[in-house]
């Protein structure tokens, strides 16, 4: 088997302190640390050997360990029961020779190589004596005094580009450094103090681990079965895990014979088949993630497990493929009871909700059903549950992630998307979900990335005709229509970008006559009265607007914010009537009763179609312009840009224009740009695109507003 070195810890006992070199390596373990090398250059060969009995029983088979230098310790602790996987050897330590033969083929022999000269012993050594080089140093470090000198970076790239052998980078390692190693050729980067001393090992090592996941392509297996037609099954999963930048991989579990209208047969291979596609991987590829699709009988499952238990994938999606839409069930009694046992080697589990309903153990007869069910499965296996609302009855198909383990309830909130081309939906969302965890998202955000995705996939799949019955989604949807792998934005980009992209609008509010007569003075009294009364128009159904996208909101806190924005805007309204369209202002009762001008009607059936959409990302995006307008006006005639106006007491506007500048409506306009980037950061380039869209609709109907008092007949 090929090892995973992409987070190699190398302990040390002063750096360790207090803490100690087992809990260290327990918490580091927790948070993705690979391999885990036990160094301690004063113990003696008993107490080192002591020490590895412990370490191996913390570590239960999560990580590989080794030990550095002592070749008779780890024989001795292997003799006492411990999973000790091999050797660390320096050029002046046993020799790698002696330690093949003692501890056997499978074991995990590493040597040290700082030189050309080591590289070129270390080609003339027998094929399968050594199983990676430790390379470094990287740049100076205190951990060993007597390092060779500092590669660096580029140094590393050029004395590695020389082997095939994998290497890890040593010495002075630090996160910063993670993509440029892994650029120059690093299989994993080997840190001593960046987690000995660590002031919280497990978030350290998350943190290296979500960088260095970032920094490549992952590698993801798909075991499943094969469906002709592609639209399921491992053709699907090749397709989904493409999608979303991932190096895709396939062990079949079963060949179907089918197509959009149904199954018409089944073939299974022997299970001891399925284990040499399996080996065939491992024992050459490293895999960042693994998805598992259907599992056709007990004997296939058991494999599996067994071949999850050697390799211990980082990421284990597990889609339990046991009951067919109709209701049937699909693995008999003994097969179920197998798939039970596999769930618990699962990271991330992705029922729908039959199968939620039979892995809990309870009727689910609605969406607060589905939750409970999805706690208790979650508590039970120890995994994330993904459940997912398609199978509810109505419009709202919400999904929910829920980790009980680590504290972890979020639901997505979400409206059927009317298709017949729901083939496969199952497969292609596991194995998204499975890429994109493998790409460092972590797991809200990757699910929230993986649904919009499919739901551009589910929208887009029309164009692509495929068969009579269930078509296939549209996998590629994003990627056609922007010519390039789909990739997160960061916020402040698109808060930058967007803000752009309203240059032209905001030059020509700047130059409307409304606005230049509101900020001199002379603005007439019609035209001001008539805006207010659109605005009160306007405030009141923006108000319901904000209220559903508070309704669509996927977090307490968000739509806690929408829903106070939307008491903001009916406050508004209400001050607007309080203060100044009253008959005292002159406003007669035909003002009070205006109806909605072109402007305001235009501007509130776009907002209101939006929202119709039920689309929450796109909805929030449609709201923005109206927050982010107002509030840099409001700032620039606060700040004097259009003249004085504050410090003129005949200024016959001056108190409606201090309301523009209110610090609790900058605030809120702050918090709402940071959502809309922060959903605009995670959505499939077409969601993004539907997003943009909708703001720079909105935008223009903000000036079509603030141009409305000399548009309409005003002066009527
Ligand atoms: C992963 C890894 N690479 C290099 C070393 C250094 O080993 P060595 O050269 O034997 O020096 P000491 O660690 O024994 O001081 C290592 N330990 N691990
Ligand atoms: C054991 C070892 N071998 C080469 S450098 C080194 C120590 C690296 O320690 P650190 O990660 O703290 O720089
Ligand atoms: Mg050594």
């Amino acid at each position: 088997m090929i090892a995973d070195l992409s987070l190699y810890l190398v302990t040390d006992p002063d750096l360790c302190g207090e803490r100690g070199v087992v809990e260290t390596v327990r918490q580091a373990v927790d948070g993705g640390v690979r391999i885990v090398q036990l160094r301690d250059k004063t113990a003696t060969d008993a107490e080192t050997t002591a020490q590895l009995l412990e370490l191996s029983r913390v570590i239960d088979g999560r990580a590989l360990l080794v030990v550095n230098d002592r070749l008779d310790a780890a024989l001795a602790a292997r003799k006492q029961g411990a999973r000790v996987d091999g050797v660390h050897l320096g050029q002046g330590d046993a020799s790698v020779l002696r330690a093949r033969e003692a501890l056997g083929p499978e074991a995990l022999i590493g040597l040290t190589a700082n030189n050309a000269d080591h590289f070129e012993a270390v080609r003339a050594l027998p094929p399968g004596t050594v199983d990676y080089l430790g390379v470094g140093v990287i740049r100076p470090t205190t951990t060993k005094p007597d390092h060779p000198p500092a590669l660096g970076v580029e140094g590393f790239r050029a004395l590695v580009e020389a082997t095939a052998l994998p290497c890890v980078a040593i010495g002075g390692v630090a996160i910063d450094d993670t993509e440029r190693l892994r650029d120059a050729g690093a299989a994993g980067l080997a840190v001593v103090s960046a987690l000995c001393a660590a002031a919280d090992p497990t978030a350290t090592a998350e943190a290296f681990v979500r960088r260095w996941r970032a920094a490549g392509t992952p590698r993801v297996l798909s075991i499943a079965g094969s469906d002709p037609s592609g639209g399921a099954g491992i053709q699907a999963d090749l397709k989904s895990i493409a999608a979303h930048g991932g190096y895709g991989m396939a062990a079949l579990t079963a060949l179907t014979a089918q197509n959009t209208t149904g199954v018409s047969g089944l073939h299974v291979p022997l299970a001891a088949f399925l284990r040499q596609q399996l080996d065939a991987i491992s024992d050459d590829i490293v895999v960042d993630a693994v998805k598992i699709g259907m599992l056709a009988n007990a004997d296939v499952i058991r494999t599996v497990a067994e071949w999850l238990d050697v390799v211990r994938p980082p990421i284990v999606v597990l889609d339990p493929v046991m009951v067919a839409t109709s209701g049937d069930r699909l693995l008999d009694q003994d097969a179920e009871a197998a798939l039970r046992e596999l769930l618990r080697r699962a990271h991330v589990v992705t029922p729908n909700l039959e199968e939620l309903a039979v892995l809990a153990g309870r009727s689910i007869s609605g969406w607060a059903d589905a939750l409970a069910a999805a706690e208790e499965l979650s508590a039970m296996i120890g995994a994330a549950v993904l459940v997912k609302g398609g199978h509810l009855d109505g419009d709202d198909v919400p999904d929910a992630l829920v980790d009980v383990a680590r504290g972890v309830r979020r639901e997505f909130p979400g409206t059927r998307i009317r298709t017949a081309n729901t083939h496969g939906t199952g497969c292609s969302l596991s194995s998204a979900l499975a890429t994109r965890l493998a790409r460092g998202e972590t797991p809200v955000d990757a699910v929230a990335s993986t649904r919009s995705w499919l739901r551009e996939s589910l929208r887009e799949s029309e164009g692509l005709q495929v068969g009579r019955g269930h078509g296939p989604i549209n996998h590629f949807a994003g990627l056609w229509a922007r010519g390039g792998v789909e990739t997160n934005r960061a916020p402040e980009e698109i808060r930058a970008e967007w803000w752009q992209r309203t240059a032209a609008v905001r030059a020509s509010i700047d130059e409307l006559p409304f606005i230049r007569g509101l900020a001199d003075g002379t603005l007439a009294r019609d035209p001001f009265l008539f805006y207010l009364a659109q605005d009160a128009l306007y405030l009141r159904e923006y108000a319901r607007v904000l209220a559903e996208a508070s309704r669509l909101a996927p977090t307490p806190r968000e739509q806690a914010f929408w829903a106070h924005s939307a008491e903001g805007a009916i406050i508004g309204e209400l001050e607007l009537h309080a203060s100044w369209l009253t008959p005292d202002e002159g406003v007669d009762a035909s003002t009070f009763a205006a109806s909605p001008a072109p402007a305001t009607v235009a501007y509130l059936d776009h907002l209101r179609s939006v929202a119709f959409g039920g689309d929450y990302a796109e909805l929030i995006a449609a709201v923005l312009p109206c927050f982010w307008l107002y509030t840099d006006l409001g700032r620039r005639l606060h700040a004097g840009e259009f003249g004085d106006y504050a410090r003129d007491p005949r200024h016959p506007y001056a108190t409606w224009l201090a309301t523009y500048a209110d610090p609790a409506f900058e605030d809120a306009t702050d918090q709402a740009i940071t959502l809309v980037a922060d959903a605009a950061a995670i959505a499939a380039p077409t969601a993004r695109d539907r997003m943009l869209r909708a703001f720079e609709v909105s935008s223009a109907h903000e000036l079509a507003f603030f141009a409305a008092p000399f548009a309409s007949a005003v002066s009527a």
